[in-house]
């Protein structure tokens, strides 16, 4: 799969834009994060692999806010918003696609970005229509400008939730399993949106289980597993490490 265009590399190792800072969360028994450190340069696109039930989405809600952690801070942008809600989150500049688009079905594609757009630069309807049309082009969705959210088929629903998160002007950008549930076709067309989206210098972090379509567009990966951070480094390096191959296929590091 063609990586496409990539944000100059050097320039999000200069600043960083989110700092996880010994975050620790636990569910009784299930251990999500132990303590962990993690910081995310301003225009890097990082790639979070790990099992199912490893923590990530968890760890989503926890830079989200939609999940406190047991200690720990999260720190955006210089500031500590551990304990600010998911609505301050958002006009800060976080925003979060989710794996199964969560649109207005009975409102139309223009009425969902103009929602998402009001809401997320609090900003008054009329003043955001002008964006919410340019956000829907780049996104591919103009043929179905006026088309109910509800009747669009998957991958535009994906499109439609990417240009959501978009229309609350993010700055770090959430994307939790997005290429989930896509044909092979389906999903070459959203790595492209997104390795276009990546192009603007936005802040990208990408949980994804499609371990092709990630790797096409991020700079760096981290692997989440049992509640700690077991591999970090370029993503070719990180799939073909051994500590990769026994958490996927039960391959013993010391084989
Ligand atoms: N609110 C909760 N209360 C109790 N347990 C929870 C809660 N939320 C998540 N869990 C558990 O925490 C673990 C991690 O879940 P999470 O969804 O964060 O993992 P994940 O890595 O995103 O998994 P997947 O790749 O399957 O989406 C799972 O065992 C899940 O059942």
């Amino acid at each position: 799969m063609d990586s496409g265009p990539r944000f100059a590399r050097s320039e999000w190792r200069r600043k960083m834009i989110l700092t996880l800072d010994s975050i620790s969360k636990r569910f009784g028994a299930i251990v999500i994060a132990n303590g962990v450190d993690l910081a995310v340069g301003d225009g890097e696109a990082l790639g979070i692999l790990g099992p199912n039930g490893a923590g990530k989405t968890t760890l989503f809600g926890i830079i989200a806010g939609t999940i406190s952690p047991d200690s720990g801070r999260v720190i955006f942008q210089g500031e500590d918003i551990t304990h600010l809600p998911p609505d301050k989150r958002c006009r800060k500049g976080i925003a979060r696609a989710f794996q199964v688009p969560q649109p207005f079905g009975g409102m139309t594609v223009f009425e969902n970005l103009v929602v998402a757009a009001a809401f997320g630069q609090d900003k008054s309807e009329r003043d955001v229509c002008a964006t919410s049309v340019e956000i829907i082009e780049r996104c591919g969705l103009a043929s179905k400008i006026n088309r109910l959210a509800g009747t669009l088929t998957l991958l535009d629903r994906k499109r439609l939730e990417l240009a959501r998160a978009l229309a609350t002007e993010p700055k770090l950008l959430l994307l939790d399993e997005v290429a989930g549930g896509l044909t092979e076709q389906e999903c070459h067309a959203l790595v492209a949106l997104i390795s276009d989206i990546r192009t603007s210098g936005l802040t990208i972090v990408w949980i994804e289980h499609v371990v092709h379509a990630l790797t096409a567009v991020v700079d760096r990966v981290v692997v989440l597993h049992g509640g700690a951070f077991i591999a970090q480094g370029d993503p070719q390096s990180v799939i073909r490490s051994p500590q990769v191959a026994e958490i996927y296929m039960g391959i013993p590091v010391d084989v």
